[in-house]
Order: C-alpha cells, then sequence, then structure tokens
C-alpha cells in the first residue's frame, strides 16, 4: 500500500531524513518511534506533502506518488491527522467535521454517521464549540475529521501528547476499530501502550535513519529500545 523507498527530506540548507525505506501493508499498521528530534514529524510531512521528498520515492497503491501535492494525497487516500489536533476551536463539532470531508466536495450523510457511530460522544456534543471540549475529546474530534476524508491510510503524529491515561486509552479504542474497517495506520508514538496495541511493525528513527525496523511486539518489549527511545 505505502512504500517509501530511499526518502531524503530536510529544510533549507539542513537535511533531517536521510535514506528511508518504509513499508505499511494493506490494513496494516506501522508505529515510528525515536528520540526527540529524530525526524518522525518531518517523516509525516513528507508522506503527507507538506514537504518535498529531495531524494528516493514515495509509492501509494502502485501510484508513484513523490511529486504529487497535499490535496491530491489526500484525494488518493493518504490523510494526516495533525499533531497538536488543531480543531478549529470556535467552530462546532459539526463543523469541524464537515470541514474534514473538504476534498469530496459536500459531507455525505453516512460519512457523518459513521464517524458518530465510531464516536459516540461526538454525537453527543455536535452543537458544542470544539474549543470547549476536552483534549482527549478534541483529539478524538480530530481523528473524526481525519476518517471524514474516507483514508486508506491515516498518518498520525503523536496523537496522546499532554493527554490523560483514560484519554490515551479512548485513541486508543478508537484506533484498533479504524483499523478494523481496513484502514491502515503509520503511528508515530512515544507512548509505549498505544504504540503496542496498535502497531504491529515498529520502526526506530534515530537522527533521521532507519536504525531499527521489526515486529512492534519484539521491539517494543526490547530493553534496548525501552531505555533508549521511550524514557522507560
Ligand atoms: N520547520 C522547520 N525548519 C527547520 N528545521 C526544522 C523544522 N522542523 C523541524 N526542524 C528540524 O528538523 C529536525 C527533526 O525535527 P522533527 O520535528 O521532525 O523531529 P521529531 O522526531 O518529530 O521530534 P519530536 O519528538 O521532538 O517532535 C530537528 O533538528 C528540527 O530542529
Amino acid at each position: 500500500m505505502l512504500s517509501i523507498e530511499n526518502l531524503a527530506a530536510g529544510y533549507d540548507r539542513l537535511e533531517v531524513l536521510h535514506d528511508i525505506s518504509i513499508k505499511v501493508e494493506e490494513a496494516g499498521s506501522v508505529v515510528v518511534l525515536g528520540p526527540n528530534g529524530a525526524g518522525k514529524s518531518t517523516l509525516c510531512r513528507a508522506i503527507s506533502g507538506l514537504l518535498p521528498c529531495r531524494h528516493g520515492k514515495i509509492v501509494f497503491d502502485g501510484k508513484d506518488m513523490t511529486g504529487a501535492s497535499p490535496a491530491d494525497r489526500v484525494r488518493a487516500g493518504i490523510v494526516q491527522v495533525p499533531e497538536g489536533r488543531q480543531v478549529f476551536p470556535d467552530m462546532t463539532v459539526l463543523e469541524n467535521l464537515r470541514l474534514g470531508s473538504w476534498i469530496h466536495g459536500e459531507p455525505k450523510g453516512p460519512d457523518l454517521q459513521k464517524a458518530f457511530d465510531l464516536f459516540p460522544r461526538l454525537a453527543e456534543r455536535r452543537n458544542q464549540n470544539a474549543g470547549l471540549m476536552s483534549g482527549g475529546e478534541q483529539q478524538l474530534l480530530a481523528l473524526a475529521r481525519a476518517m471524514m476524508a474516507r483514508p486508506s491510510l491515516l498518518l498520525l503524529d503523536e496523537p496522546t501528547q499532554g493527554l490523560s491515561p483514560v484519554a490515551i486509552e479512548q485513541v486508543a479504542t478508537a484506533l484498533i476499530s479504524i483499523r478494523a474497517q481496513g484502514v491502515s495506520i503509520l503511528l508515530v508514538e512515544q507512548n509505549l501502550s498505544l504504540a503496542e496495541a496498535v502497531g504491529e511493525r515498529a520502526y526506530v528513527l534515530e537522527t533521521g535513519r532507519c536504525a531499527l525496523e521489526g515486529p512492534a511486539a519484539e521491539l517494543l518489549s526490547s530493553d534496548a529500545v525501552a531505555a533508549s527511545y521511550l524514557g522507560h
């Protein structure tokens, strides 16, 4: 489904990612770990097209997307849940959700219904301003908004940042349900419980290179990875 081959990307004269190769299988899930500054957010930006690829290739569903615009990538099914949630605080839950389907024109009733089925709390609060919700609820809204774009691959950049353990569990439950619907996931995450709950394969980035990769259960339970990259 997604194949990143020998990717290099960066900012101005700074090359952050060097020779990164990552695969996400159809309906698969990949978790990307690494210390601060390793290049995890940069990787998300390069996949979603916010940052150009300097070298290498991004192939999605058999199509070369290396030079495609962010909008074309969303249209193809690559949808990112932005870091820091970025819901529109002065708009209602419903208005935020409607914005999620901009790429398909008018939001379709079944898409909204699916979002509300997945996140019943949002249905209860559909007319509430997003800014009045808790951090955890805003994260669920950011996830639901991304689902309105009908992704086949969901990119998530540290969705649990600043959330309580209860809210982290809700995000994990939501991601497990989303995967069960056949959506692939690429998750950048430092929280071990979420990484374990969602990840099938794991990659560890270190100073812009892939330092380790393997089955998530194996890699995440290794003492060396926990001590070096997860702060446990
Ligand atoms: N907009 C930018 N302009 C210039 N340099 C940047 C920019 N964004 C990130 N960088 C640099 O790129 C490197 C990788 O940053 P990135 O945010 O991708 O790391 P990260 O692994 O996501 O870190 P964190 O876990 O702290 O979010 C860092 O050295 C950072 O200073």
